[in-house]
């Protein structure tokens, strides 16, 4: 006998990767022996209605929240961690005015989440209200919007299509390349509204990651900063990349203590390690050029190998360095779980 519990992070997760309100309604009620209660059905619509509702943004090198509705952005910064993560407005209007933009009444579209009346007013107006929040405080401010706090899950969703700032990467994938069923429907997961979602991919051991890490670069084809656990695997994923991809040996680069190599052209793949980055002692001239042009890039994907080894305060330190539209973390099943992830 299997049991389930269906609580506020599984519905978030639901429909983080496309699934609707609706479409989780019917289906446990098509699969129910009995008639779902009323209340099941109020939980799931309170616990997805949120859903959509917020946006962090990259622009410019500079995080921010974005929504189609000011009182969600005030509620939000009526937490502590969350007014203390904003950087100050640079306008005198004072903490309580938000920087409006008319393009991005699309936050909702795709989303049958937000209730008719909202979504009328969030695609007519076309206006977006945002605040810039520090970066290296993201992860908090991200943390504080999950639903077992202020329950406004962050969307995170890259439009690279329509990235007109970040120039393309030359990459494909070579016709020998062919996903496998699974692999197939882990990207399709990930790349389901034609965005690229951030999130983690497990796969077992073997199965191959790594083709599903250079099928999802070749799909946003831009700037990717691969990040590994050692030199080793730095390797290994530099041929990997080479292996499955037809980008080009001047486009992609690794940097360790060994190998410090340079891409050229405006776009490319930086293979590293999470230590590489998050170093924090002195570094060799060469080093600290190639850190400068990761720090200073916006980065399409941040493909991150075997996230569950990496310790918390390092997976912090290294997305606050980078500024990254799409985070992909790849990992094998959470058999032992690390505590400090
Ligand atoms: N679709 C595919 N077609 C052909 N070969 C594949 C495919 N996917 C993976 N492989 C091969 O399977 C092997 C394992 O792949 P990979 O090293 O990416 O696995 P992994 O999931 O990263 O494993 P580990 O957990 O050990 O790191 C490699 O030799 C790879 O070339």
């Amino acid at each position: 006998m299997h049991e389930y519990n269906l609580t506020p992070h599984s519905l978030y997760a639901a429909v983080s990767v496309g699934l609707e309100t609706t479409t989780i309604i019917s289906v446990l009620s098509k699969l129910s022996k009995t008639k779902l209660p009323h209340e099941i059905i109020d939980f799931i619509h309170g616990s997805t209605a949120n859903y959509g509702k917020v946006k962090l943004v990259l622009k410019k090198n500079q995080y921010f929240v974005e929504s189609p509705f000011p009182e969600v952005l005030k509620t939000l910064l009526n937490d502590d961690v969350i007014s203390k993560a904003r950087k100050a407005p640079e306008d005198c209007l004072g903490a309580s005015s938000f920087a409006v933009s008319k393009t991005a009444g699309e936050i909702a579209s795709g989303h049958d989440l937000l209730d008719g009346i909202e979504l009328a007013a969030a695609t007519e107006d076309k206006e977006t209200h945002s605040f810039e929040i520090d970066s290296n405080q993201v992860e908090n401010v991200k943390q504080r919007c999950l639903p077992n706090a202020l329950n406004f899950p962050m969307l995170e969703e890259y439009d690279f299509r329509n990235d007109t700032v970040n120039p393309d990467l030359d990459m494909e994938l070579k016709p020998q390349a062919r996903p496998r069923p699974y692999q197939e429907k882990s990207l399709s997961k990930m790349f389901g509204n034609g965005r690229a979602r951030s999130g983690i991919i497990v796969l077992p051991c073997g199965a191959g990651k790594s083709l599903v890490g250079v099928s999802a670069a070749c799909r946003i084809k831009k700037s990717c900063l691969c990040l590994a656990t050692n030199a080793v695997s730095v390797d290994q994923w530099a041929f990997q990349f080479k292996l499955w991809s037809t980008i080009r040996d001047e486009h992609i680069s690794r940097f360790t203590s060994d190998n410090k190599e340079k891409f050229r052209g405006m776009a490319g793949v930086v293979v590293t390690t999470y230590n590489m980055v998050a170093f924090g002692g002195k570094r060799s001239e060469d080093s600290e050029k190639i850190i400068e042009e990761i720090r200073n890039r916006e980065w399409g994907l941040l493909l991150m190998d075997e996230v569950h080894v990496v310790p918390a305060h390092m997976f912090r330190k290294v997305i606050s360095i980078t500024k990254s539209h799409c985070k992909l973390g790849l990992t094998g099943p959470f058999s032992s779980y690390n505590s400090l992830v």
